[in-house]
């Protein structure tokens, strides 16, 4: 198994340091448009490997033919936002970014599974897979497993009870209109309706959607890295040990939710051939809506991408 890295920056070094130190891949390799960063990081990494007690080979690189032939490659190339903007501040220059990383990829490996992270993350997978070509089984976004673990972080602190014993669904686009879906959130089975009051409950559904900006705004300079390089790694290690795992990811919908050809958070089954079945849960009115606004955000935000697309 090789699994590349685009991107060592503050995710994608993370994300490497990671999927090396569980063992899912012979070899990760991390690219990135600086010279000396992907090579540096990646020699502090293999040097981790004694005390890490792993045997992964980590290759730090700006060449993408040391990228060929990878299985998984994720992307985290781009910018990332500051206090003050929105994660759509960011669409014009990583759309361009993540066009060329995704053309360069493609030019040494014939068919691998993307896992994106750039922001905004819809739009970027769409970017990503219609440069690709790839079926859209083979191009997925990372956003849903990062906005659930966050909600679920919060229900844990506000129960205080184990983070392991809380199951909670975040669908949507990654953004302000992302939507936290209560109804199928509990603890240890318990609807979490029946352990908090609304206000409570409303109060940990906001923080959720201003997650990303709670770390923006302590950070000044950067975007969270911890929470959304474990949230990547999570996905990837059920595609490489065909786990069949329900995560909320961004895919191409093709009529589920009524929604067509735009790629949004729903619930999925995650395997060896990467999205395996989308899962279409029962929404209440509300939900449903909220899911719909959300999808035609990112449609109006890929529309306005054709000239970079072309
Ligand atoms: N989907 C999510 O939930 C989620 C979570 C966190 C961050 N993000 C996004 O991930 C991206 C990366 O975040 P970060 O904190 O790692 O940023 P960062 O600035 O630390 O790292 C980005 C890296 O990309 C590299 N890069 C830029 N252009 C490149 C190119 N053309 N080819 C190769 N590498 C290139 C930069 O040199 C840098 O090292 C941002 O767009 C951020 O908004 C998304
Ligand atoms: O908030 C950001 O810009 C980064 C990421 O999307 C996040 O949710 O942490």
């Amino acid at each position: 198994m090789k699994i590349t890295v685009i991107g060592a920056g503050h995710v994608g070094a993370t994300a490497a340091h990671r999927l090396a130190e569980m063992q899912l891949a012979t070899e990760v390799v991390l690219l990135d448009i600086v010279e000396g960063i992907p090579q540096g990081k990646a020699l502090d990494m293999f040097e981790s490997g004694p005390v890490g007690l792993f045997d992964t080979r980590i290759l730090g690189t700006n060449d993408y033919s040391d990228t060929a032939n990878s299985d998984i490659v994720l992307i985290t190339a781009g910018m990332a936002r500051k206090p003050g903007m929105s994660r759509e501040d960011l669409l014009m220059k990583n759309a361009n970014i993540v066009k060329q990383v995704t053309d360069q990829v493609m030019t040494y490996s014939d068919n691998p599974i993307i896992i994106m992270v750039s922001n905004p993350l819809d739009v970027m997978t769409h970017v990503s897979y219609v440069r690709s070509g790839l079926p859209k089984e083979r191009v997925i976004g990372m956003a849903g497993v990062l906005d659930s673990a966050r909600f679920r972080s919060f229900i844990a602190e506000e129960l205080d009870v184990s983070m392991q014993d809380i199951n909670a669904f975040v669908l949507g686009g990654h953004g302000d209109s992302m939507v936290p879906v209560v109804k199928y959130t509990n603890v240890a089975g318990i609807p979490l309706t029946e352990l908090l009051p609304q206000e409570r409950i409303d109060a940990l559904v906001e923080r959720t959607r201003k997650g990303g900006a709670e770390i923006v705004n302590h950070l000044k300079d950067g975007s969270a890295y911890y929470a959304p390089a474990a949230s990547a790694v999570e996905m990837i290690e059920a595609i490489v040990r065909d786990r069949k795992r329900i995560l909320p990811c961004s895919v191409q919908l093709d009529g589920q939710y009524g929604l067509n050809k735009v790629f949004i958070g729903v619930p999925v089954k995650l395997g060896r051939n990467g999205l395996e079945e989308i899962i279409e849960i029962d929404l209440d009115q509300t939900a449903r809506e909220a899911l719909q606004q959300s999808a035609a955000i990112v449609e109006t935000n890929c529309n306005n991408l054709s000239s970079v697309l072309a």
